[in-house]
């Protein structure tokens, strides 16, 4: 496979409109994916799996029990194929193409203008992890290991750091100072210290050491 240099972002889809075509296993995991992150899923398939038939039920997926129609990318921020019928999923990959749709092509690495890494999630942080489609068990490998390191507690630290950092921005407005902050705050090798039963008491000394007086 060619080596390529993916530019990695992080996607806003809520209340955006994603297509899923193909109601399969693979389909499953993408509709399951971009449901998490509050995307208008519309689901073009004429046959379901059964967890995705009490997706829809439940109202939370727009279904069309129906085979493709190039129309159905009117409108679309982002687009899926995940059918078993290779001819279309190319098909569907250069109609997106044309009309400047990111699309994704499960079965066909070379037609995707974006993959689905494999993802951690803890609250706000989210990390992200691709092989470019070298070896997608690889990046399940990576992020279950992963997974054992960084437990619930970095939901809560992001979450915190985030609200901290507000008050950070309001209360001083000189950033050499602000950076300054930031160094006490998450000194280099913070997470070897880093212990979900001491969050407490951090969280404490870095709120008295931001309403202390600085220099
Ligand atoms: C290119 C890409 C397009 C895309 O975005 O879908 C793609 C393509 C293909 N996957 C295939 C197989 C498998 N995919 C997985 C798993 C995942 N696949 C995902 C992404 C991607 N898969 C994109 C590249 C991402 C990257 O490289 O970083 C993950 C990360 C995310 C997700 O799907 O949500 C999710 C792990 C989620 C997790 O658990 O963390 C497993 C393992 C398993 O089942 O758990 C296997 C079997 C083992 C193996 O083959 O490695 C096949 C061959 C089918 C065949 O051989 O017939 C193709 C097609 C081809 O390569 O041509
Ligand atoms: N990206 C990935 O992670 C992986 C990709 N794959 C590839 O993904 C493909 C799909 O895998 P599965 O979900 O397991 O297949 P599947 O056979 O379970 O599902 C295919 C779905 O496509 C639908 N479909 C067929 N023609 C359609 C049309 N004209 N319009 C709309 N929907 C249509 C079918 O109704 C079915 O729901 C496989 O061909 C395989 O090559 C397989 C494993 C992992």
């Amino acid at each position: 496979m060619e080596q390529l240099n993916l530019y990695p972002v992080a996607i806003k889809v809520q209340g955006r409109r994603c297509l899923v075509v193909g109601g399969g296993n693979v389909a499953e995991r993408k509709v399951a994916g971009l449901q998490e992150c509050g995307a208008e899923v519309v689901l073009v398939s004429p046959e379901l799996t059964p967890e995705l038939e009490r997706l829809v039920a439940s109202g939370r997926v727009i279904h069309l029990n129906r085979e493709f129609e190039e129309g159905d990318l009117e409108g679309v921020h982002l687009a899926i194929c995940a059918t078993d019928n290779k001819a279309l999923n190319r098909e569907i990959a250069r109609l997106c193409e044309n009309r400047r749709i990111p699309v994704n092509v499960v079965d066909n690495p070379e037609l995707s203008t974006f993959f689905v890494p494999s993802v951690i999630r803890r609250g706000p942080l989210c990390i992200g992890i691709t092989t470019g489609g070298n070896s997608p068990l690889l990046a399940r490998r990576l992020r279950e290991e992963l997974e054992e390191h960084i437990g619930p507690e970095f939901g809560e630290l992001t979450l915190f750091l985030g609200k901290l950092r507000q008050i950070i921005q309001e209360r001083f407005s000189d950033p050499e100072k602000r950076r300054k902050i930031w160094e006490k705050v998450l000194p280099p090798g913070f997470f070897a210290h880093f212990q979900k039963e001491k969050m407490n008491s951090w969280r404490k000394q870095v709120e008295e050491c931001i309403s202390s007086p600085w220099e």
